[in-house]
């Protein structure tokens, strides 16, 4: 059966003209993925917003693809800065269009964090699972641009709910892969490294002398190439100046011809970059070398990488930058900025040569090095050739993304009835939970001891706990709550006050009736609670919006919070004094850890009430661990090492 598939990618439409400020890379990306998808009996629909008026909402592309133009804000082009507003249209479009559809989607694969933040909510209403490309992130663009990044800062929390939500996420390089895992906790067995195409039809090695006749440009001397979008991270200042070096101090004469943007662009940041490149080259004495060639047609660009000895790409950071691979299969050896997917592409001493960002005269010494050495230059284009061919065609490309698509369907499709298959089922969950036990054993043990104190110390301070959560999370509070006010192990003691918000179905119904869901928790928060109460929240997602304002209630009110969480916490991993994070991302396993935790709770708190002077507040944390490793049959002296048995120190109190 033909798999129905929708690609999301907001701004970026494969119409969109290439060279703009907003429009570059992932358009090629879209519009190669989508008809190599069909090629290989896929249909797709691509989603991109309506930012013309001629544009008809679905209109037929190539075979099997069609553009589905969605109309949320203007019908005119809008900085993509200033799109998030009109995503929610977005996406009730696109749930609409779906309803309309007789035949549902299999997939969705979103590019873009706006674009993945259609995909997430989707996901929620209809089940369909989704795929995520990036292509930049927002942790990373801020690091780089500070204040000259001008995306509203949702985008990180949704950047973090979609690394959380997405089935699988496609990095584009290692490097993409490391910001994924360290800056957006993204789970590394969802993450799969697959980088951009090129099209080897449109790039391809020309001869240099005709396709510099082709440019008009001279035969015989040494010609230097730049090409992408006209922005400052770009760096093509940079290149500017490592040219004038080149010539200045290595009595090396070049040309930098430099295509993208143009004089007379409509966009005004266009303009004003090549003005400043143009004062930089004045500056350098240059002027007459660099040639600013303006936006050139696609089919021209082949024309440009032929004819250049040497590409040159040195941006301060670069998700993945198609650029240099479309030099490399033209034959044409790179310096690229040893940064992002750059790094990845072009093998140093090899294709080309890597250089730091922001460094001139590291760019001329290799350009003099390679002037010097014809020989090593042809090297070079052979093994950029071959290494561009090898890994880099969207052929290759899309056949990796498909084998990513048909394992996430897979996934997420009910499994054929057979023995083999539940007990294969069977055998994958047993590890998933074993796997979640084992990282939080030794991820949690420390907050789980602090989290116990401040239970601990509540009780005996005459406080009292409220716990809340939705669905599963609902019975957890129940469960915590009937553990606290009955008993867990030890047979004579008193009830602790506990109480799950869940449980009252009157006011429950009544004020999510009356007044909305998101404050049922917050209104008994604020009816029951008091200063050295705590609440306890349980949610896998840490998004949920009723548990969240509870918990600010509940700050208000002076009580000391404590969440149990999955995933990347979400908004009450900020928001809590006290956080147990289970380190999955898969909310079944998740469960399954924080009933653990909460039955670890309800046990120390109560062994500490039994046997009172060993309550952590009065002791240091050492001998809390200690008491935890002796029933586990082993114990760590306070320098962390174990300790024999025998050896064990007298009990505490
Ligand atoms: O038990 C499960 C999933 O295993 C569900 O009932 C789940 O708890 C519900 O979908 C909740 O509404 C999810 O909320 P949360 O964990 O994200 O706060
Ligand atoms: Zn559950």
């Amino acid at each position: 059966m033909k798999r129905r598939l929708a690609l999301i990618s907001e701004h970026a439409s494969p119409f969109g003209v290439l060279g703009g400020v907003d429009s570059g890379g992932q358009n090629v990306y879209v519009g190669q993925l989508a008809k190599h998808l069909a090629a290989m009996g896929y249909t797709v629909d691509v989603f991109t917003r309506r930012d013309h008026t001629l544009l008809p909402e679905i209109a037929d592309w190539v075979d099997g693809v069609r553009l589905i133009h969605v109309p949320a804000g203007p019908a005119t082009h809008v900085r993509k800065e200033d799109l998030l507003p009109f995503m929610a249209d977005f996406t009730g479009y696109v749930l609409q269009f779906c309803k309309r559809q007789t035949v549902t989607y299999d997939l969705i694969h979103a590019n873009f964090w706006m674009s993945g933040l259609v995909a997430a909510d989707v996901k929620r209403q209809l089940g369909i699972p989704f795929v995520m490309t990036f292509h930049a992130l927002g942790r990373v663009r801020r690091l780089h641009q500070g204040k000259a990044d001008e995306f509203p800062d949702e985008r990180f929390a949704i950047e973090d709910r979609i690394a959380a939500e997405a089935d699988a996420i496609i990095a584009e390089c290692p490097q993409d892969e490391e910001d994924l895992c360290q800056l957006y906790h993204a789970d590394p067995s969802k993450i799969v490294i697959i980088p951009c195409g090129f099209n080897p039809t449109e790039f391809e090695p020309l001869s240099k002398p005709l396709a510099r006749v082709a440019l008009g440009l001279p035969a015989n001397e040494r010609v230097l190439l730049q090409l992408g979008r006209m922005v400052p991270r770009k760096g093509i200042d940079t290149v500017i100046r490592s040219l004038a070096h080149l010539v200045q101090d290595y009595q090396t004469p070049a040309h930098l011809i430099v295509v993208g943007g143009d004089g007379n662009d409509f966009d005004s940041r266009i303009t004003a970059e090549v003005s400043r490149l143009k004062a930089i080259a004045a500056e350098v004495g240059i002027s007459d070398r660099v040639i600013f060639m303006g936006r050139q047609r696609r089919e021209m660009l082949k024309y440009y990488y032929s004819a250049a000895d040497v590409f040159i790409t040195t941006p301060w950071y670069e998700p993945f930058g198609i650029t240099p691979i479309e030099a490399m299969a033209c034959g044409t050896p790179v310096i690229g900025a040893n940064v992002g997917g750059i790094k990845f592409t072009v093998r140093d001493g090899e294709t080309g040569y890597l250089v730091p960002p922001n460094e001139p005269v590291a760019i001329a010494e290799r350009l003099a090095y390679l002037y010097q050495q014809p020989e090593l230059l042809s090297t070079f284009r052979q093994q950029a050739i071959k290494r561009a061919n090898a890994l880099f065609t969207w052929q290759t490309v899309t056949t990796a993304i498909a084998r990513l698509y048909e394992r996430v369907v897979a996934e997420n499709q009910p499994e054929q009835r057979s023995t083999i298959n539940a007990l294969a089922l069977i055998d994958r969950r047993f590890e998933g939970a074993l796997t979640a036990l084992q990282t939080s054993r030794q991820q949690l043990q420390d907050s789980i001891l602090s989290a116990a104190a401040m239970l601990s110390d509540c009780f005996q301070q005459g406080g009292k706990v409220l716990l809340c959560g939705n669905g599963g999370s609902a019975a957890d509070a129940q469960h915590c709550a009937a553990e606290f006010v009955g008993r867990f192990r030890c047979g004579d003691r008193p009830g602790f006050p506990a109480m799950a918000l869940t449980a009252d179905s009157a006011v429950l119904t009544a004020w999510a009736n009356d007044m909305g869901y998101d404050n049922v928790f917050a209104r008994q928060v604020e009816s029951f609670g008091k200063a050295g109460d705590v609440l306890i929240g349980i949610s896998t997602s840490g998004r949920s919006q009723n548990v969240v304002q509870a918990f600010t209630v509940a700050r208000s009110l002076g009580m000391q919070t404590l969440a149990i969480l999955g995933g990347d916490g979400g908004e009450l991993r900020l928001l809590a004094d006290h956080c147990l994070l289970v380190p999955s991302s898969e909310p079944q396993h998740i469960q399954e850890v924080q009933i653990v935790i909460i039955h670890l709770l309800c046990e120390l708190v109560e062994q500490w009430f039994v046997a009172p002077s060993s309550v952590v507040s009065r002791q240091p944390l050492a001998n809390h661990l200690q008491a935890i490793e002796r029933q586990l049959g082993k114990a760590i002296a306070p320098d962390g090492k174990a300790i024999a048995p025998d050896q064990f120190p007298a009990p505490i109190g």
